[in-house]
């Protein structure tokens, strides 16, 4: 199981506590976690293990985008910031349509992705 996470950087602080409300079943579990590159190094200081891609605005969306193409990925989280513009837009639109593309999960709010995670985490 790969689960991607990406966060806009008014988001990042939610992604992590996002994550450490799971922390213990992630880590019983068989899952592999991606992300971005500056989510990505959020993450890992919060103690998780976690595969590095680019930033988002240089590219690390689009990653994301190819391994969900590729059916590399099994569900996305994306804390999307509403409230702020992103130069990379283009890209964003890009992944959540490639997410639809191919039915993959993907949570852009901690309530959606608290959803996903108790389902995840009960099943496994
Ligand atoms: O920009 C992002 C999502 O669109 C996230 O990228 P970073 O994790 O590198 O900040």
């Amino acid at each position: 199981m790969k689960i991607a996470l990406i966060a806009h950087d008014g988001k990042k602080a939610d992604m992590v506590h996002f994550l450490s409300g799971f922390k213990d079943r992630l880590h019983q579990k068989d899952v592999e976690l991606v992300a971005t590159g500056t989510t990505g190094s959020h993450i890992e200081r919060a103690g998780f293990d976690v595969q590095k891609l680019l930033s988002g605005p240089i590219g690390g969306d689009a990653q994301i985008a190819a391994m969900a193409a590729q059916k590399e990925l099994d569900m996305v989280i994306f804390f999307r910031d509403p409230l702020d513009k992103h130069p990379h837009e283009p890209d964003v639109q890009m992944l959540m349509r490639i997410c639809d593309v191919h039915n993959i999960p993907l949570a852009t709010n901690p309530a959606s992705a608290d959803l996903m995670f108790k389902a995840l985490t009960q099943t496994l």
